[in-house]
């Protein structure tokens, strides 16, 4: 037999005192009805904050866009160094590799023009060896240069550093050269499939079937396509060297001889490149340090300072065998992506400690950016970054246009593509240092941008006016009005580029909680 409720201890304990007056009962039921209002809005809230830690278990995804070489892959590297410290820190290595290439490459470079100079041979600006933003020399007849026996003697010894650069491309595949041309001549080739219509070049691509390789190498960790190769060369002893790959690049050993690169088997060959670059130490010095090849540069114009991957100054540190990678060597560190690149990282710290985000990285080339739409569908925030200091330098994939023309096309197209016009984009206009520095050394902005008129030449100025002129197009062309969040920044500075993540980061999870919230 079940015991009456009557005679239950909880309810006898609860019950109202048996003398209980109506004012008493009517007190005692506002109480009542005030615990259970509260006691209900604390169980609203632990059932919201259950659902929305449910929901951000959903990756909060991020695409970096822009024109090549604006910064998109550093962007993505200062993530990982602010919020993935310990794959961080394991990769930080393999980039080593890389840093000796664009070392090498600043060498070679300089040797290009040194040695043309000295033959006297006539600059021609369409050269592919070129790799720099480089504009013919002035016609006005100048003195020629002295060159001595020190200096002949100088380009004999670094003449092995050629086929160096070489076998490091090959062995680092495609990635690491750059595009000198492109048969993609508009800024955003997606724009015909944005208007509705579908487009040969993002027709038959998604995120789950993409097929030509230059646009679709897709790991869970894009750069290490890139360095993966170059451990398996690593791996392979100093055989390695003569191996055949597809790339246009690799040389035999009979080749490395003969220029002067002789590997030496039975070791890792990264050992014997560092020992190479320590033995050419002092002369790379000495190249960067020549007034007379310094002058051979002004006059050509050339300045490896502004170019990607400018290492040449810290020779001293990096030509040596002991040489390991600082982080600002790997932000700084050169290596073009090829095609869209999905990174997955777990934050270990931040706000969103413990969340999973998916960065995609795309190459910014001009015919790279038809491979972009498909990933335009489900991402929660955009950078699009615009490197605002060339606007005095032509894209090196078309040395017809002006790369702040670019960006401005481009951020146009991405501000009225239908399919973002709910997402969130976020502007960074990078290499402010850079273009701190071009206005210091006396280069005008209204030369090569006459709006910008009669304005002040100082960093200031351009930044405001830069800035507004993307918030101008951003207006004009976003299909519904959306927020125009900015941000001046220089991503190598890994220090201020973590605060402005912080802020970023804040930003992107709010509006992936809301976009969680709509669905
Ligand atoms: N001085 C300076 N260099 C920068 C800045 N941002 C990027 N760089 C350098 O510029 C070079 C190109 O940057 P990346 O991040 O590789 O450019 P990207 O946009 O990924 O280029 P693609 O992969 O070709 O599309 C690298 O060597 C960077 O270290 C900046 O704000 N200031
Ligand atoms: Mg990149």
């Amino acid at each position: 037999m079940g015991r009456s409720l009557d005679e239950d201890p909880l309810t006898l304990a609860i019950a109202p005192p048996s003398d209980e007056t109506p004012e008493q009962r009517a007190a005692r039921e506002v109480a009542e009805a005030e615990a259970k209002r509260i006691s209900d809005e604390i169980d609203e809230l632990i059932r919201k904050e259950r659902e929305q830690i449910r929901r951000t278990k959903k990756p909060v995804k991020l695409l970096l866009l822009g024109q090549s070489e604006s910064g998109k892959t550093a962007t993505l590297k200062n993530f990982q160094l602010t919020y993935a410290r310990k794959e961080w820190s394991e990769e930080r290595a393999a980039w080593r590799a890389v840093i000796f290439l664009n070392l090498v490459r600043n060498v070679n470079v300089i040797m290009a023009h040194f040695t043309s100079e000295m033959s006297d041979m006539p600059y021609d600006p369409n050269d592919s060896s070129e790799e720099l933003h480089i504009v013919p020399r002035a016609p006005r007849a100048l003195a020629r240069l002295k060159f001595t026996d020190e200096h002949r003697e100088l380009r004999e010894r670094l003449v092995p550093l050629a086929s160096l650069q070489q076998s490091l491309e090959g062995k680092l595949g495609s990635a690491s050269l750059e595009l000198h041309s492109t048969s993609v001549s508009v800024a955003a080739p997606f724009d015909a499939t944005t208007n509705g219509h579908s487009h040969p070049h993002t027709q038959h691509h998604s995120p789950h079937r993409r097929g030509m390789q230059e646009f679709s190498i897709n790991s869970s960790n894009g750069w290490k396509s890139a360095l993966d190769r170059l451990r398996a060369f690593r791996h392979t002893s100093g055989a390695a060297l003569s191996s055949s790959s597809s790339s246009r690049n690799d040389m035999t050993d009979t080749e490395a001889i003969g220029s002067g690169f002789t590997p030496t088997r039975d070791r890792d060959p990264e050992e014997d490149i560092a020992e190479l670059l320590a033995e050419c130490r002092e002369d790379i010095k000495k190249l960067w340090e020549d007034n007379t090849i310094r002058e051979v540069l002004n006059r050509r114009k050339v300045r490896l300072e502004d170019a990607p991957g400018f290492f040449i100054n810290d020779a001293d540190r990096i030509a040596s065998r002991e040489y390991q990678p600082t982080d600002d060597d790997v932000i700084r560190a050169r290596l073009r992506t090829l095609g869209v690149q999905e990174y997955k990282f777990i934050f270990d710290h931040g706000r969103t400690m413990g969340q999973e985000w998916r960065l995609y990285d795309v190459g910014g080339t001009r015919s790279s950016r038809g491979a972009w739409y498909p990933y335009f569908d489900d991402v929660d925030a955009i950078i699009f970054l615009a490197p605002i200091s060339p606007f005095d330098e032509k894209l090196a994939e078309d040395k017809r246009v002006n790369r702040l023309e670019d960006s401005y096309l481009l951020w146009r197209s991405v501000c009225s593509c239908k399919l973002l016009s709910r997402t969130q984009i976020i502007l960074f206009l990078n290499k402010c240092d850079l273009l701190q520095a071009k206005l210091q050394r006396g280069v005008r902005i209204r030369d090569s941008v006459p709006s910008f008129g009669d304005r002040k030449n100082d960093l200031q100025t351009a930044t405001k006016y830069f800035q507004q002129h993307f918030k101008e197009i951003s207006r004009a062309s976003s299909p519904v009005q959306r927020p125009f969040y900015v941000h001046l920044t220089s991503v190598i500075d890994t220090r201020s580029t973590a605060v402005t993540l912080g802020a970023v980061e804040e930003s992107i999870l709010r509006e992936h909680l809301r976009r969680a919230d709509l669905m």
